[in-house]
């Protein structure tokens, strides 16, 4: 089966998923006057494999922002929104995502299981944020999904300021879970942050706030690229 979504974050040099949402959890704007279009041409020049768009209310999301950013890209899009229902999974596909979100604190076993079997045979990759070893443990088809531990705590909106502590502890679990494109995402504040995380495993990075506040996407990259070098660099002196 095809996997677009994780195909293309697995062969990015930076594999970073790049996040268009409008506001962040207390409803400050993130795209200051910026049109969709400038910020997936700015994404699309730093190198991005694959591009989020928040539709949840929440962040100030809508669908019709998925569909406009899937007009204007062909890379592959992640829906971000509480899905709980498969008719969501339809829709998803119809505005043009390639995965989509699905929260495992949010949904008992069952609805976890079910819906993520129904995007699977849709065509969609799933993308499940966990935030815990159980839930990552609970997710089904793991090896044909992308799992994130969510630095943040969506039961709190969002609004706290995020552990990165827990990526790098449930790192394991996620390896564990036979999941090929173990993920970190939120509260990634730096190119720094981003670099310990993919040198410590991680196959993959979402990022919002950061890139969105940071004003050039590409500096930020170019930043990221450095910082894994010198990371490495300590590690292998030559
Ligand atoms: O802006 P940040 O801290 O880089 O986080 C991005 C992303 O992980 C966050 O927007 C998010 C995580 N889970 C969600 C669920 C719905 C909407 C959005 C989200």
């Amino acid at each position: 089966m095809s996997l677009p979504f994780i195909e293309s974050l697995l062969s990015a040099p930076q594999p970073l998923v790049m996040e268009v949402k409008r506001r962040d959890a207390f409803g400050f704007d993130l795209i200051s006057g910026h049109t969709p279009a400038e910020i997936v041409t700015a994404y699309e020049k730093a190198g991005a494999p694959c591009i989020s768009v928040v539709t949840g209310r929440w962040f100030g999301g809508t669908r019709e922002l998925l569909r406009d950013v899937a007009r204007l890209t062909e890379l592959p899009l992640l829906q971000k929104d509480f899905i709980t229902r498969k008719d969501q999974l339809e829709t998803a596909r119809e505005l043009g995502a390639s995965a989509v979100l699905l929260t495992a604190g949010l949904l008992s076993a069952s609805a976890l299981r079910g819906l993520t079997i129904a995007a699977l045979s849709a065509g969609l990759t799933p993308f499940v944020e966990a935030t815990t070893e159980a839930e990552i443990a609970s997710v089904p088809h793991a090896d044909e999904c992308v799992i994130a531990v969510n630095n943040k705590d969506i039961k709190t909106r969002e609004r706290d300021r995020g552990d990165l502590d827990r990526s790098f502890e449930l790192l394991p679990a996620l390896i564990a879970s036979g999941t090929p494109c173990p993920v970190s995402a939120s509260a990634i504040d730096s190119p720094q942050t981003a670099a310990r995380l993919l040198d410590a495993g991680y196959k993959g990075l979402l990022v919002g706030t950061a890139l969105l506040r940071s004003g050039d996407p590409g500096e930020w990259l170019r930043t990221l690229e450095s910082s894994r070098q010198t990371v490495r660099s300590a590690l292998h002196p030559s």
